[in-house]
Parts: C-alpha cells; structure tokens; sequence
C-alpha cells in the first residue's frame, strides 16, 4: 500500500513519521510531498521518505493521500489534485474544519475521511478523533486506524459535529494546558523561582497530576478532594478559581475553538 502526505508541516511530517513504522505498509516507502525546496531538502536526507515536489510525479501511485495543509491552501491543492485523481483512492484530511462535503466536491473522491489530530502526536501520545464515510469500506477504515494509531490513540466518531467538538478539546487543548502551564510559571516567578526552577516546579507538577489521574479510577473532582485540606491552601485556590468563574470561561474558550472550528467549515 502506497502512502502519500501532502503538506511537511507540523503534522504531515508527524504523521509520516509514525505511518512509516507501520506493518500495514510492508516496508514501502511514504511518499511526502511539500514546495518548499528547503524543506525538501530535509526530506531527501529522511531514507524512509521518499520527496516530491510535482503532484503529477506521486498522486497517481498513491493509495492514500493524507491531507495535511493549512485549511486556507486547501482550494487551491484540491483544484491542482483532481484531475490527476481516480475513484479507487482515499483521502484522509487533517485540516481544521474542512467539512466531508467538501474534501468529496473538491477531490471528486467518496472516500474519504476526516480526522482531528493533535500535537503530542510527535511524541507518540496524540488523540485523532475521526470519521469516514460510507464508501470506506470497514476494512479500510481498520487500516486508517492503524495508521493514525502509529502516532497514538483514536476514537472513531459518529457525526462531523464531534469532529469539530474534539476540536475545541483535543484538538486545541494542547494549548490550553501550555497557557495553565505559563499562567503557573508566571506566579512562581514572581514568587521568587528562578526560570528554571519555576519550570521545574511546574512541569513535574503537570506530570505527576496527570500520571495519577491515569493511574487510577478517580475522577478530577475526587483528586481535588485529595489535594485539598479542610481550610487549607488548596481550598483557598479552588474558592479563588470559583469565585472568578474558571470552570466556565474554561468550557467558553473550548467552545469558542468548537465555533471557530464550524465557522472555518462554512467558508
Ligand atoms: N498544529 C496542530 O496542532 C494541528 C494542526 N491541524 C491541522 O493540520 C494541518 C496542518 O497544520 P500544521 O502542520 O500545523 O501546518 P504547517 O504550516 O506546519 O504545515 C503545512 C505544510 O504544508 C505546506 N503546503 C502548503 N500548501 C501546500 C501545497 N499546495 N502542496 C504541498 N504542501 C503545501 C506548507 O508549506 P509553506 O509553509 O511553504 O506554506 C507547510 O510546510 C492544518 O490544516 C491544521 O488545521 C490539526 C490538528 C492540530
Ligand atoms: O489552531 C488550529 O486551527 C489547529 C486545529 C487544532 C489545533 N490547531
């Protein structure tokens, strides 16, 4: 089975990366195509990549084309890609909030599917929340969550709405747990930490939250519970977030991502 990612960005690059490690592939190689020439450069020195430059050179050897562009450079790759495309090919889009309907009028394909990465990915702990849709067969769809899977976890689901919804959770969250992160390391800074020591005292305290939370049955509410003494410390941070409604603007800005995420399907 031949591969072809379109776009050596962020998440194109770690797609091929952790789709190259797949059995599914029998030690072919990925193609990956960018216009960039430096970063083609790079990508000729990769001995499991194979580069390209020309659409015309890979597209047409392709099984799947990964689809991994800024959403804004989408209409102009789908009118470049069409004609050199045939029924039998998938097309699996990354691109925030480019809707089914229009991977399938730009492309011309029905198979078509589309997923919602996110960043630790490159690290091998990503989230991709996808759907395909009915021309996949389900043998097929095995082999995509197979190969989203080389850079993580995936859940497949049930309508493009929880496509853009995971969006403003898994998609995006990332950068909600770096600002918690900055805002933390801002006050132990001001409290008197060195840089470093702030970021130490921060990273570890991100780590070790979430590696309990992992490691048990327990719910957040429950390890606040925990955390928290009668009158202690912990309870007069927790008032303070309450008292200034983080809950919610937390839930706001996921929600305004949501949107975001609908808005940019619509254009
Ligand atoms: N970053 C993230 O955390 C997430 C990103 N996504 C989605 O992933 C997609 C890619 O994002 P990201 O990797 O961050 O973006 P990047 O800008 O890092 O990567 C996109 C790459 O595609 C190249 N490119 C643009 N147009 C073409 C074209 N016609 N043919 C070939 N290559 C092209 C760009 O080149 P150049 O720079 O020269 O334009 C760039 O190298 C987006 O659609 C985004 O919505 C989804 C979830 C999370
Ligand atoms: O910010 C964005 O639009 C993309 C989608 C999710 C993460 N990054």
């Amino acid at each position: 089975m031949k591969v072809l990612v379109i776009g050596a960005g962020n998440m194109g690059l770690t797609y091929a990366e952790g789709m190259s490690k797949s059995k599914r592939l029998n030690n072919e190689n990925i193609m990956v195509l960018d216009k960039s020439d430096e970063k083609l450069k790079e990508l000729n020195e990769i001995s499991y990549f194979d580069a390209y430059k020309e659409l015309g050179d890979c597209v047409p050897k392709a099984d799947i084309i990964f689809i991994a562009v800024k959403p804004y450079h989408s209409e102009s790759l789908f009118e470049e890609i069409k004609p050199l495309l045939n029924s039998n090919q998938m097309a699996v889009s990354v691109m925030a909030g480019v809707t089914i309907e229009t991977i399938k009028a730009g492309t011309g394909l029905s198979k078509v599917v589309r997923a919602m990465p996110n960043l630790p990915a490159q690290i091998g702990q990503g989230l991709t929340s996808f759907i395909a849709t009915s021309d996949v067969s389900k043998e097929e769809v095995a082999t995509v969550e197979d190969l989203l899977n080389t850079t993580g976890k995936s859940i497949q689901v049930e309508s493009e709405r929880f496509i853009d919804a995971s969006t403003g959770i898994s998609g995006s969250g990332p950068a909600y747990v770096f600002y918690f992160m900055q805002s933390m390391m801002e006050a132990a800074e001001k409290m008197g930490f060195s840089k470093n020591d702030a970021t130490l005292l921060v990273s570890q305290t991100f780590k070790g939250a979430v590696e309990l939370f992992n490691q048990s049955d327990l719910t957040p509410q429950s390890w606040m519970e925990r955390v928290a003494s009668k009158g202690g410390t912990t309870q007069a941070a927790l008032d303070s977030m309450d008292n200034n409604k983080v809950n919610a603007l937390i839930q706001e800005a996921a929600y305004a991502a949501f949107n975001r995420a609908v808005e940019l399907g619509k254009q």
